[in-house]
């Protein structure tokens, strides 16, 4: 199987989404020219993003070192001699995110709590090699099939050094804000506890079922009233330090609750751990057997 695709062989077929840094877009690989080719994920950083090579570079090298049945597959990259654009090549999975899927599919709760609980098998073996993911959102988390999920997404994915906790960022233009834990938002300080306040988020979104009207930027903008864009951060940590927090979802069983405001907790030392979360998971589901 090729780990290096030549571009020359790669027809586009259309686009499956885009972040603030970059495009990942649908191609067909197809070097025999008869149509038999396989259907892959390419994913480009965009020109104007500052160092694009090596940005994807560390993203590529990363992915090429995971190996878990929650988190995408790495195919290989292809590098054209002399341009500076490289391109990352995934396994493609054609239900998309669970941005697309979930609004569209009668899910039970047990199934979103199924999901939930494989986002934190993936996160849990990232963290074990000292990862931190940064971004992860509904918007991230693709879908194989009904009972099968994967983070499908790492490009801001940072490790963090032995001995150390936090991933000190200078603050980027387009942050997502709404999944930031409070440490986040004041100090730009990510950590495994700030992944598991996205992944409270992502939660709310998985049992919202991505509905757009519920959304995390939807809810916090009608809790802070119009505010103009550079100081929504500043609104937001006020909204989080008195303690008020995105709501419960209609059919969100109670100990669900009580785990996602877990992973809310101001205090990062106080979150659960990926780990921890996967038993209550376990336990959670079998009341549903
Ligand atoms: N359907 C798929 N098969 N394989 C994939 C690999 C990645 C993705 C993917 C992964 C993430 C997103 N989320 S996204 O918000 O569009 C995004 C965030 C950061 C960077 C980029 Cl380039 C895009 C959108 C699509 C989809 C598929």
């Amino acid at each position: 199987v090729p780990s290096t695709y030549q571009k020359r062989y790669l027809k586009k077929i259309m686009d499956l989404g885009e972040g603030h840094f970059g495009k990942v877009t649908l191609y067909k690989y197809d070097p025999t020219n008869d149509d038999t080719g396989e259907l892959v994920a390419v994913k480009v950083l965009k020109q104007e993003s500052g160092c694009v090579a090596e940005g994807l570079m560390k993203e590529i090298e990363i992915l090429k070192s995971l190996d878990h049945i929650n988190i995408v597959k790495y195919k290989g990259c292809c590098t054209e001699p002399g341009e500076s654009s490289v391109q990352l090549i995934m396994e493609y999975l054609p239900m998309g995110s669970l941005r697309d899927y979930l609004p569209k599919t009668k899910v039970s709760v047990c199934q979103c709590l199924m999901y939930a609980q494989q986002i934190c098998q993936g996160m849990d073996y990232l963290h074990s090699k000292r990862y931190v993911h940064r971004d992860l959102a509904a918007r991230n988390v693709l879908v194989e099939n009904n009972s099968l999920v994967k983070i499908g997404d790492f490009g801001l994915t940072k490790h963090i050094p032995e001995g150390e906790i936090y991933y000190r960022v200078r603050e980027d233009g387009d942050s997502p804000v709404f999944w930031y834990a409070i440490e986040c938002l004041k100090e730009s300080k990510f950590s495994f506890a700030s992944d598991v306040w996205s992944f409270g988020v992502t939660l709310y979104e998985i049992l919202t079922r991505c509905d757009n009207r519920q959304s995390p930027p939807t809810k916090f903008y009608e809790m802070m009233g119009e505010a103009q864009g550079q100081i929504t951060t500043m609104i937001i940590i006020d909204l989080l330090m008195k303690n008020m927090r995105l709501p419960c979802p209609r059919d969100c069983p109670h100990e669900v609750r009580l785990l996602m405001e877990q992973c809310w907790h101001k205090d990062q030392a106080q979150r659960p751990s990926f780990e921890n979360l996967i038993v209550r998971f376990e336990a959670i589901r079998r009341t549903y057997d």
